[in-house]
């Protein structure tokens, strides 16, 4: 599958001075979120121009400020429910809520995000010829009966939960971007992005390492929901950002796992940041929510032989780079 001249067709060539150079003018939507921010600063330093368009909801406009001045750099507070006109090379779709609770905040609107973003991005990448790269996730998994999840299992996802307002909402961005393959030969590519953290998650973010973090820092018993049995892999942002740009230069279409694959239990978790952070912190367990998937870890051997991509950041070592941001806004 894919169209391997494709490659050639993405790039302009500028000539400054007596340096020739490659540039991608690339657009990154939810530049201003967590992943996205990261991804930007690593565009921008390999060269490329970047437009960044995120209308804020869950990102924040201080994670890219640094890049404000810069002649490369561009922001357009947008919503990418509404079409937009700009001319590029390679789309990072990546604008939606992540964090379940920030995505089941407004569960309709989140939908709306996922179906009309994608809509209007692959309009745009069928309408430039860009490269559209789409940010799915783990979640089209649900709560999987295959362990670990390979590219090839199609999910267990309650279609009527509290969490199918991203799951379903992401399944359909997927289909989308596949018929827009079929149809129309887009240039596509579908990551499945599994559990990430690092520094710059909001505080209040809600997602399980941001929360242990703060409530160790803040020396408050630690959530457990459930009785921590359940299991996650979590990928350090850096490891994810580099799988998304090796896809996107890539010709693979995907769907591709981007996810760090050592598993643990959520009260491995919590015991691991109590030690890093906080050894007298308490543990206290809260009720699991509903739909909650028992156990997720990646199956990479796909992203290993095509991308030839494996992350490097152990969890003690990326923690410890999360933990020092956490700690520098909250002491
Ligand atoms: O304070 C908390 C928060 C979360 N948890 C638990 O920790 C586990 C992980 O929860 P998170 O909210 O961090 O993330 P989830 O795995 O549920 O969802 C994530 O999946 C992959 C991505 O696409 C998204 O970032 C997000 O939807 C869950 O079992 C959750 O119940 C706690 O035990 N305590």
């Amino acid at each position: 599958m894919g169209d391997h001249k494709e490659q050639d067709n993405y790039k302009i060539v500028f000539n400054e001075g007596n340096v020739q150079r490659d540039i991608n003018r690339v657009l990154v939507t939810g530049g201003c979120g967590f992943i996205g921010s990261h991804l930007t600063e690593r565009l921008l330093r390999e060269g490329n121009d970047v437009i960044v368009v995120d209308n804020c909801f869950s990102g924040n406009k201080s994670n890219i400020s640094q890049h404000f001045g810069n002649p490369r750099f561009e922001f357009i507070r947008h919503d990418v429910t509404e079409p937009l006109l700009v001319e590029v090379d390679q789309i990072y779709h990546l604008a939606c809520p992540a964090s379940p609770v920030f995505y089941q905040n407004n569960g309709i609107k989140t939908i709306k995000t996922s179906m009309l973003g994608t809509l209007n991005m692959l309009g745009l990448a069928k309408r430039t010829g860009a490269v559209m790269l789409m940010a799915s996730t783990s979640e089209i998994y649900g709560d999987p009966d295959v362990h670990p999840q390979t590219e090839s299992y199609w999910g267990n996802v309650n279609p009527i939960g509290i969490r199918s307002c991203y799951d379903e909402g992401k399944r359909i961005a997927e289909t989308l971007c596949f018929e827009y393959y079929r149809q129309n030969r887009t240039k596509i590519r579908v990551a499945r992005i599994f559990n990430t953290y690092g520094p710059r998650m909001l505080e209040n973010d809600g997602r399980v390492i941001s929360n242990f973090i703060v409530q160790a820092l803040r020396k408050k018993p630690l959530t457990v929901y459930g009785d921590g049995s359940q299991t996650r892999s979590f990928c350090y942002v850096d490891d994810c950002v580099d799988g998304l740009i090796r896809l996107m230069n890539s010709s693979d279409p995907g769907p591709m796992n981007i996810g760090n694959p050592v598993e643990y239990t959520i009260l491995q978790l919590a015991e691991t940041i109590q030690k890093m952070v906080n050894p007298t912190s308490k543990v206290t367990f809260k009720p699991l929510p509903s739909d909650d998937p028992r156990k997720r870890k990646p199956d990479i051997s796909k992203a290993r032989k095509i991308l030839n991509w494996d992350p490097t950041i152990s969890l003690e070592a990326g923690l410890k780079l999360t933990i020092a941001d956490f700690r520098s806004r909250i002491e």
